[in-house]
């Protein structure tokens, strides 16, 4: 995916300046960025939820713009932030309308849909609760349950806007460790959004740095995560360790906090 001199503007308001960015095919890729610097707008423009002002973004070198949502959501699926569905939808129904892209009205639910189906809810790991109301999910097993429905549309590319939020840190490392399995073993192009620099350094193939609607940085993790850079573009002094030839990000320094 190609983003060209993109912009983008709410009324007056410049939110993206011109960006122009590679997403890297089999790779994942992570936006990382302060509050309001515009990922989730630049998230919501590669997924077709909003147009750009200027420039444009392109799959395979044709414009999305140029793409029918339909044709769209065979070759990419979205994890939202926030998802909502009736609380009485089960689990497997859930999944089930990932199918949507594929249906018609002369083409239903075929053995091939049941089989994807099948398929989605055994690698999210939802398969012994699929006759349940996702009201009844905790909230890492509901986030996996919404991840299968992305996956079942079958799709190389996924985008999802802070998977992890709202989940505590072991579920966070399952949808994490999901997110990676997804990649390594069915070699899908994953495109996310994460607020945890550390784990933006240790699931990712790429790291871009947004700050206030321009990319700052973008390249290879240890690369780029410096003390430098994170002053850049959070304006935060953190220091970084090494263990085990791998980097860790502290998230508090010596003098900060009560104690
Ligand atoms: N519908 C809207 N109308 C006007 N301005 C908006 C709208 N949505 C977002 N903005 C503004 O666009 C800017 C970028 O917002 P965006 O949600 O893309 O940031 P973000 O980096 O995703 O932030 P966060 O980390 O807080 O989710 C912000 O200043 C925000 O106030």
């Amino acid at each position: 995916m190609e983003i060209r001199n993109l912009s983008f503007q709410y009324g007056k308001q410049l939110i993206l300046k011109s960006i122009s960015s590679h997403i890297q095919r089999g790779k994942i890729t992570t936006i990382i960025g302060p509050n309001g610097c515009g990922k989730s707008t630049l998230f919501h423009l590669m997924t077709k939820n909003l147009k750009p002002s200027k420039g444009g973004i392109y799959l395979e070198n044709r414009n999305i713009k140029d793409i029918s949502l339909k044709e769209f959501s065979k070759q990419v699926a979205i994890v939202h932030q926030y998802n909502t569905v009736p609380a009485d939808v089960t689990v497997r129904r859930l999944i089930a309308y990932g199918r949507t892209p594929y249906l018609s009205f002369y083409r239903k639910n075929n053995n091939e849909d049941e089989e994807i189906i099948e398929w989605v809810m055994k690698i999210t790991g939802v398969y012994k609760m699929k006759d349940q109301p996702i009201a009844t999910l905790s909230g890492g097993e509901r986030q996996r349950a919404f991840i299968g429905m992305a996956l079942a549309q079958k799709t190389n590319i996924l985008f999802l806007d802070e998977p992890t939020t709202y989940l505590d840190i072991h579920y966070q490392i399952e949808i994490l460790n999901l997110i990676k399995k997804l990649n390594r073993d069915f070699h899908m192009t994953i495109v996310m959004i994460l607020h945890d620099v550390n784990q933006a350094l240790h699931y990712s193939h790429e790291i871009i740095g947004l700050k206030e609607g321009r990319i700052i940085v973008q390249g290879n993790n240890d690369k780029i995560i410096s003390r430098s850079t994170l002053h850049e573009i959070f304006n935060v002094n953190l220091k970084i360790v090494k263990e085990k030839g791998k980097q860790y990000v502290l998230a508090v320094s010596e003098k900060d906090g009560l104690l």
